[in-house]
């Protein structure tokens, strides 16, 4: 029989909705009363291992995750299911992804609609991530995110929408997979990719998203804030406004690494264009071209390469490869 852990950490998932359509915390999780209803070819061990909503986690419960996953590794499971609000979910799938060598299958789901809403949607995709964190084939997956029938590679999965079902979309690449009823069939592999070893989840790295005439103040700001790293959201390819270049040089000059993906929602960050503020230019200051990851994700990235304790040349080489 195969054996799933599940680490339910709150979000709309673990949520019910009020008369006046509010929704909020439950005091018991809803999925706890519907154990008789997940496949019984699979036995499910259940943690509640936070209930909070997504925007209230941040690294330090991503790391508790990382270091109970790595428990559970060594207690004979067959995968683990996470159960996580949607707003910050893709962040924790790919931190996931990053921090630790994976033996078993990760797969991460949540819910758009809460517990007792019309159409709830978390019980179905609770039951979907448990079989496929069962399923042999999830196991080399790298971190899988369940959605609406959809398996996604939490390396490069995102929200898209507010509150569809259909929200979690793979821009660029697609989803990796389906479930179709109970049978769970890959469509694509992903390139295996090495995960460091973190600890800890200290220091300041900083994102901003650049825009039309961004002001150049934001970055001496972040100068006298003392950060160890900042994410840049550049423009169109991989470029910045003129204005905030000199700033960027002076912060690679003091030893910051400076880190940018592309603004869009699809393609990939690169040194295409030489005028000023241009990607040719950008690279040849240090400026570091990450490949097709979000902002949010990218910052993850520095922030596990930094707790990893890279060196200066080590981390570029993790963040641009
Ligand atoms: N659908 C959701 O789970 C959204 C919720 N705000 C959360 O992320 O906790």
């Amino acid at each position: 029989m195969k054996k799933v852990l599940v680490l339910h950490t709150g979000g709309t998932i673990s949520m019910t909705q009020e008369k006046d359509g509010a929704v909020g915390l439950s005091s018991q999780h809803p999925l706890k009363e519907t154990m008789d209803l997940l496949p019984d070819n699979i036995q499910v061990e259940v943690e509640e291992i936070f209930n909070l909503p997504s925007p209230h986690i941040t690294p330090n419960e991503m790391l508790i995750l990382k270091n109970r996953i790595e428990i559970a590794q060594g207690q004979n499971f067959d995968g683990v299911v996470i159960t996580h609000g949607t707003d910050t979910l893709e962040e924790t799938a790919y931190f996931l992804d990053i921090s630790f060598k994976k033996e078993i299958a990760v797969v991460l789901t949540g819910a758009m609609r809460s517990s007792n809403e019309l159409g709830a949607d978390g019980l179905y995709n609770y039951v979907q991530a448990i079989i496929t964190a069962s399923d042999d084939k999830s196991k080399d997956q790298g971190v899988l995110v369940v959605m609406n029938d959809e398996i996604h590679a939490g390396r490069f999965v995102t929200k898209t929408h507010t509150t569809s079902v259909d929200t979690f979309r793979t821009p660029t690449f697609g989803p990796i997979g389906i479930i179709s009823k109970r049978q769970v069939i890959f469509l694509k592999e992903v390139v295996e990719h090495h995960a460091l070893s973190i600890s800890s989840v200290e220091g300041k790295v900083i994102l901003l998203k650049a825009y039309a005439g961004m002001d150049a103040m934001l970055f001496e700001i972040l100068k006298d804030a003392k950060v160890d790293g900042v994410v840049v959201e550049a423009l169109g390819a991989g470029n910045l406004p003129p204005n905030v270049v000199k700033n960027l040089e002076e912060m690679i000059n003091d030893g910051i690494p400076v880190a940018l993906v592309s603004r869009c929602s699809n393609g990939i960050a690169q040194d295409i264009y030489d005028y000023e503020g241009g990607g040719i230019p950008l690279r040849k200051l240090g400026v570091m071209f990450v490949k097709g990851l979000t902002g949010p994700k990218a910052r993850l990235r520095m922030l596990v390469g930094l707790n990893a304790r890279l060196s200066h040349h080590e981390l570029r080489q993790f963040m641009t490869e």
